[in-house]
């Protein structure tokens, strides 16, 4: 069994698997850290292997008195993946990323690939049927699209996240929610019509804590998959071990 956790910009994600199938799923905040794994490693006896993508402030040491019950593994840059990284600065690329890019290298092989990440910032990441990573984009996320808008103004209240009645918002809660939301889909949209115009054959994987939120508004039809990246930290970690 392999336990695999994400460690976002704002919440940590986890999920044991047996094989390819998850076991189990846990959503935590970044204080709860070790006694959420050890609560973990209590009901799944059997994990022999922790796998962790981490971009948030959280190191490898955070780990090491783990290190007598299991193996870990801490994915760096280091680590082998299944891509070629053309990236022009490749050690600033996030980890996150490369697993993304992994999981979609593994998962759907010989086409090209874009996978988009709607968490605290929007990922997207693209691998050609060639399986070389060539980059993609980052912009800010729902939640942080919304803070900004709160924090650097002295009127706009703070709202969360709803659908926008129309793209033509009457009000103020309704003009910010269409700018934010109307504008992240037409972002999305706009960026798949790029890439479609350029490469044929491709499939668009839609991940992140937005995701389900985002797929049915798009004017593309996109597959979310919101396990996306503790199902690509799996993979990632499976292939590293048959190809170390
Ligand atoms: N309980 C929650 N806490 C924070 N964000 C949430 C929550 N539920 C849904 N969301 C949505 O998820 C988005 C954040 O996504 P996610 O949880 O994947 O981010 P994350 O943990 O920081 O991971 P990453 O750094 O990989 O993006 C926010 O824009 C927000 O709208
Ligand atoms: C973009 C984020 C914050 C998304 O989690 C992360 O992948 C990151 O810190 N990336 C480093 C910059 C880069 O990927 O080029
Ligand atoms: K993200």
């Amino acid at each position: 069994m392999v336990l695999t956790v994400d460690i976002g910009n704002t919440r940590i994600k986890a999920a044991v698997f047996e094989g390819s199938t998850v076991l189990g799923k846990f959503v935590f905040e970044k204080n709860e850290l070790e006694k959420k794994i050890k609560k973990i490693l209590k009901k799944f006896q059997n994990c022999s292997d922790l796998v962790v993508a981490s971009v948030g402030n959280i190191e490898r040491q955070s780990f090491l008195a783990l290190e007598k019950e299991l193996n870990i593994h801490f994915l760096t840059h280091e680590d082998v993946f299944p891509f070629v990284n053309k990236y022009a600065t490749p050690k600033t690329l996030g980890i996150d990323r490369m697993v993304l890019a992994a999981g979609a290298t593994l998962q759907f092989p010989k086409q090209n690939r874009l996978v988009i990440d709607a968490g605290t910032c929007i990922t997207y990441d693209f691998i050609d049927e060639f399986d070389h990573y060539l980059g993609g984009a980052i912009s800010p996320g729902l939640r942080l699209r919304y803070e900004t808008l709160h924090n650097y103004t002295a009127k706009l209240p703070l709202l969360s996240l709803e659908a926008p009645d129309s793209y033509i918002g009457n009000s103020t809660f309704q003009a910010i929610h269409s700018g934010i939301v109307n504008g992240f889909v037409y972002e999305i949209d706009g960026f798949i019509d790029e890439y479609r115009a350029n490469y044929s054959n491709f499939i668009i994987i839609l991940t992140g804590g937005d995701a389900e939120f985002l797929a049915k508004r798009l004017k593309n039809t996109i597959f979310a998959n919101s396990n996306f990246l503790l199902e690509s930290l799996n993979q990632t970690f499976q292939y590293k071990i048959n190809n170390d």
